[in-house]
């Protein structure tokens, strides 16, 4: 069985900064006895004489430096990186509490993540492995995900996908090799000016975005590729809007921010409480971050605090998030896979095998000391391109026939804004998807001028060889003298050869057109998957739904090849539905062993006219009962479509009457404690007294 390891939390408190008042609002109590964790305490503001004490395996103080905070709890982690597992660390807390001081310091204090660079690499000399590294930097800007390696204003938003394997990874991005911590630095500094930092009242720096950065170490064991992976996460704070004086574009920031925080609290919370929905698909942060949070990944914590009174709510919510995070659970295991050489994909093979999931096994494997602890996970080779939050999909062979061919004109490739570090680190091979399209369309459009310029050349082909018939024919006629012919008769009988040209004129101009229309439809589909991205949630729904209705019916009546085509429409449409995708690997694996696909039967309007009902819009938290879910296994077309897209805004919350109860989470968004405590605000003695806080006056 894996070995169950909660996520470890610390906390940091930052010194106050020129202009704040400082007070003893928070304060770190410790104590002689070695069973007894170090705790943060603060009054309770309703109540002066009560104070709250949360209790955390390491607490920082405000003069605390750098390097404390990472030999005592990044360091041991190193190891654990190397064994091929995934460590994840956060920095949380409010605006301005020092997360990015924490994560990524400055020149002259540098933070958790060039210290970990260079951990890493001192690492690899002791180590027998031969081992790589490489390195991946996204931001996720209101809710879109941006790569931080690539140019800020060409970077285009990129898709969350999950693998065969149920891992989720962002696709296209970069994954950029390091030799040294010099080749990191460099690529990390410029990175740095690319992440959306705004100025607030709060902090003239404030970063504006979640940022995750991924350093990967790949480590051939034997007949074994190992892959560990650090994921350093420096979240993006909450903000009090009357505090950041925040403007209208701010706000909408802000509200993006707050938001995915929240669904960070409510993912934490239906772990907590065994919710058996985990709601990570709210939010691309929770989505990027699943394997940190319940998942196979070790997490550590880092709770930022700012002093002062006005703080003081905030840190209360950091300090709660906090406590909840410690009981999350996570089961490590370690990346592994058979070394052999992939197999070199062919242009027909570029579409997804059925379904296999990576199997888990017991088997210990030899390696440092905390190996043993962790279950190896043999990954299939074929999704080694796409394991984890952040690695780089492996490219379809599509992708490498129009890779290799030149770009027209020039004969050179193209060079984006930031070109020298593109063209340092190999970055034109994470082309972004405007570059893919650009490439395909133009190996295409070739290929198109090349049938049609073949096509030509056999009518021609046959008209001469035509003609000589006709010539050689008329020669033979000439020779048998017949003397009723005249002279001006001799050269060929009226109306022979003017059928045959336009015989050949009409082929040619069928031909003509049915290239034009092959090229319109071409146009017309790339058009298509523009339209996609600008049109709304609703519109996709529908038009992803439609495709759904029109490709069922084909595979009602045996056209799978059609049906397969239609409902990989639809999923350029809905791309997030796992349903979907599954009726898709269902298909293709019908299509490929020519089997016979029996899809499962409708639902009925009624009941999804009830389920919409219980999606309706709620802009404010509630708590409402609705009928239990149906049990049935079978799933209809149209919920394959509905039921990814419209239900997500629920989390089951243990049983209340006959029916399941649900708490909604509100598009809306508050950080006022009331409301963006949710559900853990609205249940009596939940602020503080659950979890592991006591008070300090009992104390
Ligand atoms: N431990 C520390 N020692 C000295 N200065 C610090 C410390 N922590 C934070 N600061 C200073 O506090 C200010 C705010 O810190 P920082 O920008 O890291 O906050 P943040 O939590 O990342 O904020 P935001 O969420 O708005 O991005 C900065 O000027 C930073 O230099």
């Amino acid at each position: 069985m894996a070995n169950v390891q909660t996520v470890k939390i610390v906390a940091r408190l930052r010194p106050p900064i020129p202009g704040e008042l400082s007070d003893q609002g928070i304060r770190i109590v410790t104590t002689d006895d070695e069973n007894d964790f170090p705790a943060i305490c603060v009054n309770n503001p309703r109540d002066q004489s009560q104070v709250f004490k949360f209790p955390f395996s390491s607490c920082y103080g405000h003069d605390s430096r750098q390097e404390d905070i990472f030999k005592a709890d990044v360091r041991p982690l190193i190891e654990i990186v190397y064994s091929g597992a995934t460590a994840t660390i956060f920095a949380y807390g409010v605006t301005s509490s020092g997360k990015t001081h924490t994560m990524q310091g400055t020149r002259s204090q540098p933070g958790v993540i060039p210290r970990a660079v260079e951990a890493l690499f001192e690492y690899r000399q002791t180590c027998k492995d031969d081992a790589s590294l490489s390195v991946s930097y996204m931001e996720i800007y209101r809710d879109e995900v941006y790569d931080l390696l690539v140019d800020r204003e060409t970077a285009p938003k990129l898709p969350v996908r999950e693998n065969d394997a149920g891992q989720v990874f962002v696709a296209n991005l970069s994954s950029v090799p390091i030799q040294d911590v010099s080749d990191f630095n460099k690529l990390y500094t410029i990175a740095n000016k690319q992440r959306s930092v705004g100025s607030t009242l709060l902090n003239r720096a404030s970063s504006r975005s979640h940022a995750i950065l991924t350093l990967e170490v790949k480590l051939t064991r034997q007949d074994k590729i190992l892959t560990g992976k650090m994921n350093l996460v420096d979240l993006a704070g909450s903000e009090n809007n009357k505090l950041t004086g925040n403007d209208t574009s701010r706000l909408q920031e802000s509200a993006a921010i707050n938001k995915s925080l929240s669904v960070l609290g409510q993912v934490v919370h239906a772990l907590n409480t065994g919710a058996s929905r985990i709601p990570y698909r709210n939010s691309k942060l929770t989505r990027i971050l699943q394997d940190a949070l319940g998942g196979s990944s070790v997490g550590l914590l880092i709770c930022n605090l700012a002093p002062g009174l006005k703080f003081r709510q905030d840190t209360l919510n950091t300090l709660n998030f906090a406590v909840r995070t410690r009981n999350v659970e996570n089961k490590p295991v370690i990346n592994e896979h058979e070394a052999q050489p992939a197999p070199k994909l062919h242009f027909s093979a570029t579409r997804p095998a059925p379904p296999k999931l990576a199997p888990l096994t017991t088997a210990p494997i030899a390696g440092p000391s905390e190996a043993p602890s962790i279950v190896p996970r043999s990954v299939p080779s074929r999704v080694t391109g796409a394991a984890g939050p952040s690695r780089v999909p492996r490219k379809s062979a599509a992708f490498h026939m129009a890779e290799a061919a030149p770009y027209p004109n020039t004969g050179k490739r193209r060079e984006s804004g930031i070109g020298f570090v593109r063209e340092r680190y190999n970055l034109n091979k994470g082309l972004t998807d405007q570059d893919i399209d650009d490439k395909i369309s133009k190996a295409v459009e070739a290929e198109v001028e090349r049938r049609l310029k073949e096509k030509l050349d056999e009518i021609e082909r046959q008209r001469v060889a035509e003609e000589e018939r006709a010539r050689k024919e008329a020669e033979i006629a000439d020779s048998t003298k017949d003397q009723s012919l005249e002279i001006g008769q001799r050269s060929l009988p009226p109306g022979l050869l003017t059928p045959l040209l336009k015989r050949h004129q009409d082929l040619d101009n069928e031909l003509r057109q049915r290239l034009q229309e092959l090229e319109k439809k071409y146009d017309h589909g790339r058009r298509d998957g523009d339209a996609v991205h600008k049109l709304s949630p609703m519109s996709r729904k529908k038009t992803g739904r439609a495709y759904v209705a029109l490709a069922r019916s084909h595979s009602e009546k045996g056209d799978l090849q059609i049906a397969l085509d239609l409902y990989r429409k639809a999923e350029s449409y809905v791309p997030d539905n796992i349903k979907l995708k599954e009726r898709i690997r269902e298909i293709e694996w019908a299509v490929s062993h020519g089997t016979v696909f029996q899809p499962s039967p409708k639902r009925t309007r009624t009941r999804k006219r009830a389920r919409r009902t219980t999606q309706a819009r709620v802009v404010k938290f509630a708590l409402s009962t609705v009928p239990e879910k149906s049990t049935s296994n079978a799933e209809s077309d149209e919920e394959v479509v509905i039921s990814l897209l419209g239900d997500e805004s629920t989390v089951d919350l243990p049983e209340r009457g006959k029916g399941v109860a649900r708490a909604k989470f509100g598009v809306e968004l508050t950080n006022s404690p009331t409301k963006l405590g949710t559900a853990e605000a609205t249940r009596p003695g939940r602020e503080c007294g659950d979890a592991s806080c006591t008070t300090a006056g009992s104390a």
